[in-house]
């Protein structure tokens, strides 16, 4: 067998919904048509190396833990991944900050490897620039985002457009993209008004679009017939290139491929006797690490229970009020602080809606499985992402919020009865599953644009590529 030519290094930020599309690369590279002569070394730190391995496992990839930094002032010991913060909000600046001390274990581990031939590291992790300059070899930046919300945060923030708004509601439309219009309630503070050049958080940011316009690249997990508009205007407009590999969740994953018989979880069962039953299912889920208030997931509760429809919640250390399972009885599940397969839950024929947080990686995931979603943003970028599923791609709905910034109970019971029954539903049904078939295509072998993209990326990052 030929030696290996190519080595590609990945370093994903410690948070599940950046970790895992940055897994589902190494997979990708792992099963392309080049695969036999590619070599792959993701880094993570010691307690996430579990989750490597698992979602690893039958690939040739190589591990390397490097020791998160000790006693980081307010990061509780034992913490290297941000759901196990106890308030994300606050601490992901000191989290990610504290990262940075990693640096010189991350060098010398490199030294140590055979010639690297391209990087890709998260933006998040900006000092990991320095360490490709210092060993000299190309980096690109990987967010896991689509394209579109970085095309309108950027033109938000330069054209400072929300900095003059009064009204959390008043739409103002984006200079480069006339049709979508932007709200103040659209975005977390952070994002929308002007900082102190001082606020640790700002200074944060600009050290991570500082060295990703230094980077020799961005991938995208997305895919050209996705979002044309913003990928030509990302091309036309931005000195960094842009990479379409996505949609990342439709890699292989060799177990499921060998069809390994795995013990089936309480919900997966659930979810069989209501396929067996006729029973249509909506699932529920606010993402890895999602915080709402008591308030606002109180009323989702009882707007579930008004719906009279099923559900299965996934739900990440939060507590709803009391008697709520007793009175919806049968018709609803709720999974507690446990991880569960989401791709494998949305795949399941019985699950026919999402009521989602719209973190990219469960849109990616809702639309390559046909099941129209319920966008429900709760922080980041998820209400950008809303804008794209609703009003561009119409593969979702979205509820509205009360001048009180809390959606009514009244609200979810009819957008949830509408995207489940309605001719709303419908609707969107029929265009999820229309670019269900884009996305499979996108990665089919040798014809797809993300197949060919990526083809290209390999040959352009690699002398021996081919
Ligand atoms: O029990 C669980 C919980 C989550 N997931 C998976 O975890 C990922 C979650 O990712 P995502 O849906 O993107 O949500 P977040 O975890 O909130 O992701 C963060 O990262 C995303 C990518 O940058 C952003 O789009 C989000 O706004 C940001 O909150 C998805 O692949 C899910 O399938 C599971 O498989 N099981």
């Amino acid at each position: 067998m030929e030696s290996e030519k190519v080595h590609v290094v990945l370093f994903p930020y410690m948070s599940k919904g950046h970790m895992i599309p940055m897994l589902q690369l190494a997979r990708l590279l792992l099963s392309h048509s080049f695969a036999r002569d590619i070599s792959v070394t993701v880094f993570t730190t010691p307690l996430n190396r579990p989750f490597f391995a698992d979602s690893l496992s039958g690939t040739k990839a190589t591990i390397i833990a490097l020791p998160f930094p000790k006693n980081v002032p307010e990061i509780p010991p034992g913490v290297e991944c941000t759901d196990r913060l106890p308030a994300i909000s606050s601490l992901h600046v000191p989290f990610t900050r504290a990262t940075e001390s990693m640096q010189p274990d991350f060098e010398r581990e490199l030294a140590s490897l055979p010639r690297v031939s391209f990087m890709v590291s998260d933006g998040f992790l900006w000092w990991t620039l320095e360490s490709a300059l210092k060993l000299g070899f190309p980096r690109l930046v990987f967010l896991g985002m689509n394209c579109a919300s970085p095309c309108i945060l950027d033109s938000v923030f330069e054209n400072q457009l929300l900095s003059k708004v009064k009204s959390e509601t008043e739409a103002v439309a984006v200079p480069e993209f006339p049709w979508i219009k932007v709200r103040k309630c659209d975005f977390v503070e952070d994002m929308s008004d002007a900082k102190a050049a001082t606020d640790p958080g700002f200074k944060l940011i600009i050290d991570q679009v500082t060295s990703m316009s230094k980077s020799q690249g961005i991938i995208f997990n997305t895919f050209d017939d996705l979002e044309p508009v913003f990928i030509d205007f990302y091309k036309r407009n931005r000195e960094l290139k842009p990479w379409t590999l996505g949609p990342l969740c439709l890699a292989k994953n060799s177990l499921e491929d060998e069809g390994a018989e795995t013990v089936k979880s309480v919900w997966m069962k659930w979810l069989d006797e209501k396929r067996d039953k006729g029973c249509n299912v909506l699932y529920v889920a606010f993402g890895s690490q999602a915080e709402i208030s008591r308030e606002k997931l109180e009323e989702i509760a009882l707007g579930l229970e008004e719906s009279k429809v099923n559900f299965l919640w996934v739900l990440k250390g939060n507590e709803i009020g009391k008697g709520f399972e007793e009175r919806v009885g049968e018709r609803g599940m709720v999974v507690r602080d446990e991880w569960v397969d989401q791709r494998k839950i949305l795949e399941h024929e019985s699950v026919r809606g999402f009521l989602s947080h719209c973190g990219w990686n469960s849109l990616m995931e809702s639309i390559c499985a046909e099941v129209p979603i319920l966008a429900f943003p709760v922080a980041a970028e998820q209400p950008l992402n809303a804008m794209l599923a609703v009003e561009e791609l119409r593969v979702a709905e979205r509820v509205v919020a009360a001048s009180d910034g809390v959606v009514r109970r009244g609200e979810v019971a009819e957008k949830v009865k509408e995207l489940m029954e309605g001719e709303k539903g419908k609707e969107l049904r029929r265009n999820v599953e229309a670019y269900s078939k884009m996305a499979k295509k996108a990665l089919e072998e040798g014809v797809g644009s993300s197949w060919k993209n990526l083809d290209n990326l390999i040959n352009e990052f690699c002398n021996n590529g081919t």
